[in-house]
């Protein structure tokens, strides 16, 4: 039988590469639709409305977004081209805020543009190369997830309990995930852990997306509510917190979904350690600190009446939705990525793996 995670795929190109197809993640866990998506619009709209989220999907979707708007721009020329890409990736970039990795494959698009301009002004071929740069985004992600999970993997034991918050599964990424992967890289190998998914208000990813596809894939997870971890710690039942990320800043501060900090200053009190999975794709030296990244606000509905049918709030009740927070890099054992495993302090150790990365554009 094939594992669930050579099934689910949340976002491809369609065979024609007229489309992406996502799989709607606002519908899940109760029914699996796919959506196609035929224009740069239907791109922001299922990014902002999270059908499409994780902070590698968001990019990958983004890229194939700015493709297609390339492709639908009518231009007869490469000046055209190249105007019209502008435009189609300043309007995708703006569809959310937090995640780097959205604004990492814009630019990642608009550099091979420049580069293939240099050598043609064919329309059609700077088009095609725009798809094969959005192509390779997905492949590499695959595998930059894998090698992620194989490095958490080494750091963990068998049938040790794992906590993690929000989503940083398969379905957030090309395949694997990235707090997840070595967990199903664990799996294959007879490691038997015990996951414990904090459900993540508000949205749920935890509850909605981490216990479904753990489940689905046949591993060991239990639910719980984000105001359960610490209890859930103090029992012993973790050895290890792991989660993904947003948006990494020089200094090794993370953003990640709202919630995370708290789970990190527990897992300090609790002497546990606390890892973030990162790939290169969501550094963003030009951050200095935790400080300087933004931080998405979304409606207040989310908070007052979206999951249940009588409203969940006093009506007209002022409200704060940050859909992040940052971890202060002091509560990170270690920060994981497809170059590595970095420790304390991790400015340097940042620096190099982005070094290597910039070196193999
Ligand atoms: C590998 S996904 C890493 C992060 O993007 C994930 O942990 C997260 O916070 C997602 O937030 P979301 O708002 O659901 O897109």
């Amino acid at each position: 039988m094939k594992n669930m995670i050579d099934i689910v795929q949340s976002v491809i190109l369609n065979e024609t590469g007229e489309a992406v197809v996502i799989l709607d993640q606002t519908l899940l866990p109760t029914q699996k639709v796919y959506q196609t998506l035929k224009t740069p619009e239907d791109v922001w709209e299922a990014i902002y409305h999270l059908k499409v989220r994780g902070a590698p999907a968001i990019g990958i979707a983004a890229a194939y977004g700015a493709y297609l708007g390339a492709k639908q721009s009518g231009a007869s020329t490469s000046a055209e081209l190249y105007a019209a890409f502008g435009r189609v990736k300043d309007y995708l970039g703006s569809s959310r805020p937090t995640a780097v990795n959205l604004f990492w494959a814009l630019e990642r698009l608009e550099k091979r543009l420049v580069t293939e301009m240099k050598a043609t002004a064919d329309v059609g071929q700077l088009v095609a190369a725009l798809k094969e740069e959005a192509e390779a985004i997905r492949l590499e992600d695959e595998q930059v997830c894998e090698t992620i999970g194989t490095y958490a993997l080494s750091l963990l034991k068998p049938g040790d309990g794992i906590l993690t918050h929000c989503n940083a599964g398969t379905i957030a990424t090309a395949k694997y995930g990235t707090a997840l992967a070595p967990i199903y890289l664990g799996q294959q190998q007879g490691y038997q852990f015990k996951v414990y998914a904090d459900e993540t208000r508000p949205l749920l990813q935890g509850a909605r997306l981490t216990a479904w596809e753990l489940s689905e894939a046949g591993i060991d997870v239990t639910l719980i509510c984000d105001n359960m971890a610490s209890i859930v710690m103090s029992e012993g039942k973790v050895q290890a917190v792991l989660v993904g990320c947003d948006r990494v800043a020089a200094n090794g501060d993370t953003a990640n979904k709202i919630g995370t900090s708290g789970v990190a200053i527990l897992a300090q009190h609790y002497g546990i350690p606390f890892y973030v999975c990162a790939p290169t794709s969501t550094i963003d030296l030009s951050c200095q600190t935790g400080k300087d990244i933004v931080i998405e606000e979304r409606d207040a509905t989310e908070i007052t009446t979206k999951w249940y049918e009588e409203p969940m709030a006093p009506a007209n009740v002022k409200t704060y939705n940050p859909a992040f927070d940052v971890t202060d890099h002091r509560l990170i054992t270690a920060i994981i990525t497809e170059k590595g495993i970095l420790r304390p302090d991790f400015a340097e150790g940042l620096q190099s793996v982005m070094n290597q990365s910039e070196a193999k554009l």
